[in-house]
C-alpha cells in the first residue's frame, strides 16, 4: 500500500479494556454473529447492541441511519450480509451484489458518521482471484479475474474493504476487515440447496443414516481443495483484530490448513456414522479448485487458530443434534 498506508497516523482505539463499551455486532443471530456474541459475552463485554433482521434491515439506509444517530455505538463488527453456497451464488446474483453493497455502504458510512471508534468489516476467501498463488496473499487481491460461481459476492466484498480503506485514507477513520476462509459450527445455514459445502453433508448424510439410504450424492468431483475452520476461531481472531490491528490493508483469518471435498465427504461419513456410498454429481459446479489463504500476517501479529476440522465437525454435529434436528 506503500504511500498510502496511514497505520502510523491512527491513535489506537483500545478495546478489551472497556467492556461496558457499546458494541454493535451486525447479523447477530447467524453463524458469524452469535459466534462473536458468545465470545464477546465470554471475555466481559456487557453493553452489546443486537437488533435482529425484523427490527432493522441493513438494506434500508434511513433505518440504519436513524439508528446510529439514536444508539450511537462506539465500535462496530459487520457480521451481516447476504450468504450462501455455490449454487446460491450462482443462482441468485442480483441479490449477492445488491444486498450487499446496500447492507455494508449503510453500516460503515451510518458509523463514520455517529462517531463510531472502530469498525470491523468481514469480507471472504472468495475476494481472490480464480488462479491465485497459493497459499493466497493478501496482495493477491485484484491481480486477476474472479471464480465466475461468486464473482457478484466478490465484488460486493472488495467494494466493503475498499470502502474501509477509503474512510481510512480521508477520514482517519479506523476501519479494519478481516477475510475468513470458509467457516463452519452453530447457528451455520443447513439449507439443502442454499447452503455452504459442509453444512449440507452434514444435514445429507445425517438425514441418510436415518433413513437407512444405501448412498449419499455429493456435488462436483470431490477434487477441490478448501480451507475450513471453526467459526469460534473465527471469534476469537475478530476480538483479537478489535484489539490489536490497526492497519489499511486487510488480514486474511484461515486455519491454514486444506482438504479435497472428497476428504470432507469421507470425514463427514464417519463423523455422522453413515455407512452407505457416496455417488458424485458431476452436473454441479466445482468452483474455484483451490483457495487456501496465507494467514501469516496475522499470525505474526500474534494469532493462532485451535480447533481442528475432527474436533470441529464432531461438535457441530452435536449442535445439530440438539438444536436443528428436532
Ligand atoms: N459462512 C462462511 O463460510 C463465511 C462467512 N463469511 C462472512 O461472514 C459474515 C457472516 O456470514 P454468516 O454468519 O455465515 O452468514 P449468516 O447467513 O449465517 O448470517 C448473516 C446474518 O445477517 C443477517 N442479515 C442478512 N441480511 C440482513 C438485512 N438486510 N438486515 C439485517 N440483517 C441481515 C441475517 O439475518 P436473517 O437470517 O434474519 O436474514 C443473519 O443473521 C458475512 O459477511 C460473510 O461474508 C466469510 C467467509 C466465510
Ligand atoms: C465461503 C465461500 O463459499 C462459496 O464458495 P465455495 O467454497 O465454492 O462454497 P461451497 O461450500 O458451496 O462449495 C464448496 C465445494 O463443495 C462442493 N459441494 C459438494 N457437495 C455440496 C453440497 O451439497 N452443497 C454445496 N454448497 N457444495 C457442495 C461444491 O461443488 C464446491 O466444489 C462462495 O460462493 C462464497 O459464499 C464464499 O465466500
Amino acid at each position: 500500500m506503500g504511500s498510502q498506508d496511514n497505520n502510523a497516523a491512527l491513535s489506537s482505539n483500545s478495546f478489551l479494556p472497556h467492556k461496558s463499551s457499546k458494541v454493535f455486532v451486525a447479523g447477530h443471530r447467524g453463524l458469524v454473529g452469535a459466534a462473536i456474541v458468545r465470545k464477546l459475552t465470554q471475555v466481559g463485554f456487557t453493553n452489546l447492541v443486537l437488533r435482529t433482521h425484523a427490527e432493522l434491515d441493513l438494506t434500508r439506509q434511513s433505518d440504519v441511519e436513524a439508528f446510529f444517530v439514536s444508539e450511537k455505538p462506539e465500535f462496530v463488527i459487520v457480521a451481516a450480509a447476504k450468504v450462501g453456497g455455490i449454487h446460491a451464488n450462482n443462482t441468485y446474483p442480483a441479490d449477492f451484489i445488491a444486498i450487499n453493497l446496500q447492507i455494508q455502504t449503510n453500516v460503515i458510512d451510518s458509523a463514520y458518521r455517529n462517531g463510531t471508534k472502530k469498525l470491523l468489516f468481514l469480507g471472504s476467501s472468495c475476494i481472490y482471484p480464480k488462479f491465485a498463488p497459493q497459499p493466497i496473499p493478501e496482495d493477491a487481491l485484484l491481480t486477476g479475474p474472479l471464480e465466475p460461481t461468486n464473482e457478484w459476492y466478490a465484488i460486493a466484498k472488495i467494494a466493503g474493504i475498499k470502502m474501509c480503506q477509503a474512510y481510512r485514507i480521508q477520514y482517519k477513520w479506523d476501519a479494519i476487515s478481516g477475510m475468513p476462509t470458509n467457516l463452519y459450527g452453530p447457528y451455520d445455514n443447513f439449507h439443502p440447496e442454499n447452503s455452504h459445502v459442509l453444512p449440507a453433508l452434514m444435514r445429507r448424510f445425517h438425514e441418510a443414516k436415518v433413513k437407512g439410504a444405501k448412498e449419499v450424492v455429493v456435488w462436483g468431483t470431490g477434487s477441490p481443495l478448501r480451507e475450513f475452520m471453526h467459526v469460534d476461531d473465527l471469534a476469537d481472531a475478530v476480538i483479537f483484530m478489535m484489539e490489536k490491528y490497526s492497519g489499511l490493508e486487510h488480514l486474511n483469518v484461515g486455519s491454514g490448513k486444506e482438504v479435497t471435498i472428497k476428504e470432507l465427504a469421507e470425514l463427514m461419513k464417519e463423523v455422522v456414522g453413515f455407512e452407505g456410498d457416496l455417488v458424485w454429481d458431476s452436473t454441479k459446479p466445482d468452483g474455484t479448485p483451490r483457495k487456501l489463504m496465507d494467514s501469516s500476517k496475522l499470525a505474526s501479529l500474534g494469532w493462532t487458530p485451535k480447533v481442528s476440522l475432527k474436533d470441529g465437525l464432531a461438535d457441530t454435529y452435536k449442535w445439530y443434534l440438539e438444536n436443528v434436528n428436532l
